[in-house]
């Protein structure tokens, strides 16, 4: 479960180019939920996953996930509950380093093991299954260098790399956008077979209305910090792209009618 209470943050207070980047966000997601974040750019969707995520502090407001607050969390305790996907598929992996060595490398991370006894034949066993889910066939490549495998198995690798400590909510943060589209797809599709498999709280943020449409049961829209607009249930299932994109015109038209 994740809830942000009264988010603000403002860059530049007081000076000529002060930005507000949250300006009282609020926003609760429920366990096992998965929420689609749009919004123009500038609206605050990276402040508001950095913030989630520790890398930027807020001058005001609560962030709870399960229940407890980690508003004052460093960056590296928050890491241990939280998973976040970045845009660059290069990004989250080790590209010298086997499929296999990288699903080790991750279970180190999570579990603070040591490398001692290495990839035996049970970790590889749990990491063959764990990358089965994506159905991309990685489990079969266990020893291929990660350099050698496509950008949207590298970026589904990262994905599921991320996931493996059971985090308690998965941050996306525009992860397909570096992707031409079939491979997005591709990444999307291998995205939402882990996101059910593992019952996965999921914050995804993206420009792309397809997947908008298409993903996850509610689709928040942040506009000058804030939450202008959220569909879920029967309206999200009968949402298309052009309504979508209408709710950005209409932001557009009030502020090319507000100055
Ligand atoms: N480090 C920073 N220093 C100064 N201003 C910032 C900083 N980060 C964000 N901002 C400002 O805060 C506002 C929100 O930016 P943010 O990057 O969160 O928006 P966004 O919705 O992620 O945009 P995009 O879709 O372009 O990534 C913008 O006005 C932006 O210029």
């Amino acid at each position: 479960m994740l809830e942000i209470r009264s988010a603000r943050k403002t860059f530049y207070r007081g000076q000529a180019d002060e930005k507000i980047a949250l300006d009282g966000l609020n926003l609760k997601l429920a366990t096992g939920e998965f929420g689609v974040v749009i919004g123009s750019n500038g609206a605050g969707k990276s402040s508001m996953l950095n913030a989630i995520s520790g890398s930027l502090g807020l001058d005001s407001g609560q962030i709870l996930v399960n229940g407890s607050d980690v508003s004052n969390m460093p960056v590296h305790k928050r890491a241990v509950r939280l998973a976040r996907v970045f845009q660059d598929p290069m990004k989250g992996t080790a590209a010298s380093m086997t499929v296999a060595e990288n699903m080790l490398l991750a279970d180190l991370r999570s579990t603070r093991r040591t490398l001692r006894r290495g990839l035996t034949a049970a970790r590889l066993a749990t990491y063959r299954e764990r990358l089965s889910i994506l159905g991309l066939g990685l489990e079969n490549r266990m020893d291929t260098r990660v350099e050698l495998l496509s950008g949207g198995q590298r970026q589904s690798l990262s994905l599921i790399m991320a996931v493996g400590g059971s985090p308690d909510l998965l941050l996306l943060d525009e992860h397909t956008a570096a992707l031409d589209p079939r491979t997005a797809d591709i990444v999307m599709d291998a995205t939402v077979r882990a996101v059910d498999a593992l019952k996965l709280t999921t914050l995804m943020v993206t420009h792309n209305m397809q997947h908008a449409v298409d993903f996850g049961h509610r689709v928040i829209m942040l506009d000058a910090g804030r939450v202008r607009l959220e569909i879920a249930g029967e309206e999200k299932a009968k949402v298309t792209v052009p309504d979508l994109i209408g709710h950005f015109s209409v932001k557009t038209d009030r502020m090319l009618l507000a100055s």
